[in-house]
């Protein structure tokens, strides 16, 4: 029997990066970047959009968070047609950071919450890679860490691995979008033997350099040649970037999810960072794309629930978080 929340529920949850080069749908990383989620019974129902990023969202039922939440109802056999919703992001929508999976998981696990949690963990991932097909981003969002996931169609099965302490996050985001549709429509529907056993060889290394620390191997098992290559066209400058980015203190670099966000993993404790930030941005900029950097930490957990209170709207309790 599901108990209702009538007081309503808030999660934060965090972006995440795809692939991280060779892992093609199937490695993923939660990042220190989030959004958060709000969710109410009502009388009828209603949108809180607030920031630049959720800019343009659809506010009325057609929204893919009121859609997840009502898939959560219905596979627990209860009725909440009526929802006020509140969302915040710092998560730029369609440049590879994710968003559509943390809008998902946010509306799975909101939703799960106001019911009292009838659905397992393992459940919501099923459902969330349902909804978004690529378990590396939605797995990392719920569970935070880096994930290595499988898909079946129906069932994921995921590991996750604690980050290595010292890992940092360079991203330079560009400032036009990228659908995942059409970075996806530019990938060859069959590859050759040898590039797949290349990337199956890169995705192993770079899994356990992952697991057990070793950021010397890093740079050498970043490598892809399943999407990478295809993809460069759609962001000019990508390619000198994934080749020349450890001269100037990169670990290692790959295009964020289906882009068009480049990221680099660097060791923390071996500094050069204005080098490599100039550096992204200069071959960026010599192509004409303006980019906005950011300087984040894997995330060491995944979705959240948050203390709700009454008094303060969505917007005051981030504003007061992100202060604090
Ligand atoms: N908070 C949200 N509420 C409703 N829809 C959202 C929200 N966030 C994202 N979306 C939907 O997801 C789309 C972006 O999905 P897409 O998979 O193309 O990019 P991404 O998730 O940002 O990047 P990637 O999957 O490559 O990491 C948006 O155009 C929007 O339709
Ligand atoms: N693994 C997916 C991530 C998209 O979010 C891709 O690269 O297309």
């Amino acid at each position: 029997m599901s108990m209702i929340r009538s007081s309503g529920v808030r999660v934060r949850v965090p972006a995440s990066t795809a692939n991280l080069g060779p892992g093609f749908d199937t490695l993923g990383m939660a990042l220190s970047l989030y959004s958060w989620v709000e969710m109410k019974p009502a009388a009828s129902t209603v949108f809180h959009l607030y920031g630049d990023n959720l800019e343009g969202l659809p506010q009325d039922k057609s929204n893919l968070v009121y859609i997840v939440a009502q898939s959560v109802f219905a596979e627990a056999g209860v009725d909440i047609p009526e929802l006020e919703i509140s969302m915040y992001s710092d998560i730029p929508l369609t440049r590879g950071l994710g968003s559509s999976a943390s809008a998902i998981v946010g509306a799975l696990y909101a939703a799960n919450a106001l019911i009292g949690s009838p659905l397992s963990a393992s459940k919501l991932l099923d459902m969330a890679v349902a909804l978004e097909h690529h378990p590396d981003n939605v797995g990392a969002s719920l569970y935070g860490g880096i994930i290595t996931a499988v898909w079946d169609g129906v069932h994921a099965d995921i590991l996750r691995i604690e980050p290595p302490e010292q890992l940092e996050v360079l991203v330079a985001i560009p400032e036009f979008q990228l659908s995942t549709s059409k970075a996806r429509e530019v990938l060859p529907k069959q590859v050759s033997l040898s590039d797949a056993v290349y990337n199956v060889g890169h995705t192993s290394i770079l899994t356990a350099a992952l697991a057990m620390g070793r950021l010397d191997l890093i740079s050498a098992a970043m490598r892809d040649r399943l999407h990478q290559p295809y993809r460069a066209p759609l962001v000019p400058g990508m390619m000198q970037i994934l080749e020349e980015a450890s001269q100037h203190g990169a670990l290692g670099t790959a295009l964020s999810g289906a882009g068009p966000t480049l990221l680099a993993l660097v060791d923390g404790q071996a500094g050069k960072r204005e080098q490599l930030e100039g550096f992204l941005i200069e071959v960026l900029k010599s192509h004409d794309i303006s980019a906005r950097t950011l300087w984040l930490k894997p995330c060491t957990y995944g979705a959240q629930e948050l203390t709700m209170d009454n008094d303060s709207s969505l917007l005051d309790y981030v504003r007061g978080e992100v202060k604090a």
